[in-house]
């Protein structure tokens, strides 16, 4: 069981999970924390840039909203001022049939409020429900379009965030806040208009606690959007844990780590409850205080209109009417005070989601794109230098000439800068300095779907989707027919599992391709790269765990076929894929070492031969038995 890590001052922290690892883990949460004043303006702006871009395309169901909006609030005030009247008026001279009318009024007033309260219920969710289902597209296009670099250091959970839970914060503004914040704003302004032009006595009387509600209000809201800030960062820690441990639950149970897991899941959720807690208690205690003022409020105006009707300068009518006047003077204040929260936590979410449209690939199409029609692939790299990480080179020189049609095995130890060199031709980066060049033109003069068509990469380990195995052949690319799809998967001898799999072309892949094996899964990404890029240069990353013997013999036989037709650079582990290839490469840090064929590397006795005899030969002995 590990230990509590001691504190600064050396002392056991019970329960508590190590910070560093709050740290990396969630960068929104953090950044939540440390959010200065100056920060809120740009989160306003955010929100405001955001909801204003994406609602522009819909701005007239918008401004019906808008107007029967504003309806509404003018019609709020409309009740109490006919209950004045009928008391003042008919009740008190004892007239039924005026008091009829002035019921009938009441009544249709009410009504109308209903029906306006609907009408823009309806166009504002028309206007916002698609201008969010817009912004989700929009975020969704952009995220696809990001570079590999990005999308390797964005964790998967905080992608779904932006597009799930970010989004949802804004529907709540657009659904509600605005709706209470426009229609009570507007009440409140309406109500203390009519108030004054009524009884300027009673309207003073009535206000009188709106100062200390100022005051107050100001006070729990510094509160409230500390705790709600701690809220949300004790909310991302969990879910961040929750995403990395139900993903990794297959390794916590293998070794028997179930109660270190649910210890540390019972420390954050500790930290998360306690900051439920702290924020329910805020807001219930503001609430509490909002009502409390609010009844001062009324008895004020009770007390104080009571006295105003027996000395005349008010009449009953008046001071019921201030009742209600008063109530809904409260009742904006009290709900604008309630959405507070709401909007806190979606200027939040607005800002991430705009700092993501935001951030722009750094692998992108040029102006000026040259036309990549037929690919002779011909490959030459030019003093690559490249480096992820600063003063860490990955990539130092690389020179590097292939001519159309070779195919090339790149061998080396682990972290030579094997698979950065691959990476580099299908530009998931670019290189630092230095060019690479297809067909004597710089890769980053082509416009990306070309490059991407011309270079065809099967990664080690590939990706899968749940759908069926042409579905994951084709990839979306329906102008296939089932031919195209079966020729590529003969070509590339996935065929032959596939036959033999329950429904053959329409077996279910189950989501990450779990009900293939590793070797399936790169024989059918082998068919796909065949079908998607029937010609240009392969890029493959030759799978370094053993595969089982019938499937590795599939994949050789392929690979022996295939090698011959194209331009391939294979990272290769086993030897008959390296014999099988016109030129090896042998890489070390960064570097290339050797140049040269399987008989003549052996000869000069150097790199190759060293790795032949150490580590090829035990792959293949493996193989072999
Ligand atoms: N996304 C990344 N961010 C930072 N460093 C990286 C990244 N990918 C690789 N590296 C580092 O770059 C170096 C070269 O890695 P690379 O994967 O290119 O080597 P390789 O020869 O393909 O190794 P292997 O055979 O183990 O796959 C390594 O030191 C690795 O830690």
């Amino acid at each position: 069981m590990p230990k509590p890590k001691p504190d600064s001052n050396g002392r056991a922290r019970e329960n508590e999970p190590p910070d560093d690892r709050f740290q990396v883990e969630d960068p929104a949460a953090e950044e939540l924390e440390q959010r200065s004043l100056t920060e809120v303006a740009d989160q306003d702006s955010a929100l405001f840039k955001l909801l204003g871009s994406s609602l522009a395309p819909y701005k007239r169901w918008l401004i019906m909203a808008l107007v029967l909006m504003l309806g509404t609030s003018a019609l709020n005030v409309v009740p109490p001022y006919l209950l004045q009247q009928a008391i003042d008026g008919p009740i008190a001279r004892g007239e039924m049939r005026s008091l009829w009318w002035i019921t009938a009024l009441y009544g249709a007033t009410a009504l109308g409020l209903y029906g306006l309260t609907f009408a823009f219920t309806y166009f504002l969710q028309q206007a916002g429900q698609r201008a969010l289902a817009d912004l989700r597209s929009r975020l969704f296009d952009h995220i696809l379009r990001q570079d590999h670099g990005f999308l390797t250091q964005t964790s998967t959970g905080e992608l779904v965030s932006r597009l799930t839970n970010d989004i949802d914060q804004l529907n709540a503004v657009l659904s509600r806040s605005i709706v209470i914040v426009l229609v009570e704003g507007v009440t409140l302004i309406v109500v203390v208009v009519v108030m004054f032009m009524v009884n300027w006595r009673l309207a003073l009387l009535s206000l009188a606690v709106l100062p200390v509600v100022a005051v107050v209000t100001r006070y729990f809201r510094a509160r409230i959007r500390r705790s709600s800030s701690g809220e949300r960062s004790a909310q991302a820690r969990i879910s961040a844990f929750l995403n990395e441990h139900l993903h990794g639950m297959t390794v916590v149970q293998l070794f028997n780590r179930e109660d270190e897991s649910e210890r540390e899941f019972e420390a954050y959720n500790k930290r998360y409850r306690e900051a439920l807690i702290e924020l329910r208690w805020h807001s219930a205690l503001f609430l509490s205080v909002q009502e409390i003022l609010s009844s001062v409020g009324l008895g004020l105006i009770l007390y104080g209109g009571g006295q105003g009707v027996l000395a005349g300068w008010a009449t009953l009518g008046t001071l019921v009417a201030f009742v209600q006047y008063t109530e809904r003077a409260f009742q904006p204040v009290l709900r604008l005070s309630q959405e507070y929260n709401t909007v806190q936590v979606a200027l939040g979410a607005a800002e991430r989601i705009y700092a993501m449209l935001n951030t722009r690939p750094k692998v992108q199409d040029p102006p000026d794109p040259v036309p990549l029609t037929r690919v002779r692939g011909e490959i030459e790299f030019r003093n690559v230098h490249f480096w992820y990480v600063p003063d860490e080179p990955v990539l130092r020189g690389i020179d590097l000439h292939i001519p159309p049609g070779q195919s090339v095995a790149v061998v080396g130890p682990t972290g030579a800068g094997k698979s950065s060199l691959v990476s580099l031709l299908a530009r998931h980066y670019d290189p630092r300095r230095g060019q690479i060049l297809l067909d004597g033109v710089d890769l980053r003069r082509y416009r990306l779907t070309d490059l991407r068509r011309a270079v065809a990469v099967v990664p080690q380990d590939p990706v899968c989707l749940a759908g069926t195995i042409a579905f994951n052949i084709r990839l979306y690319r329906d102008d296939l027919s089932d031919e195209d799809v079966r020729r590529a998967a003969e070509f590339s001898n996935a065929a032959r599992f596939i036959e033999e799999l329950p429904g053959g072309y329409d077996f279910q892949v189950l989501p990450n391709g779990e009900n293939l094996s590793q070797g399936q899964r790169q024989l059918l990404a082998l068919a796909r790269a065949l079908a998607l890029n029937p010609e240009g240069v392969l890029v493959l990353d030759e799978a370094t765990s053993s595969i089982d013997t019938a499937t590795e013999a599939l994949i050789q036989e392929a690979l022996e076929r295939i090698l011959r037709t194209r331009t391939s650079l294979v990272i290769a582990h086993r030897l008959s894929t390296i014999r099988n290839a016109d030129r090896i490469i042998v890489m070390e840090r960064g570097r290339i070492v050797e140049d040269g064929d399987h008989a003549s590397l052996l000869a000069r006795g150097g790199h190759y031969a060293r790795l032949h005899q150490h580590q090829l030969m035990g792959v293949e002995t493996k193989l072999a038995g």
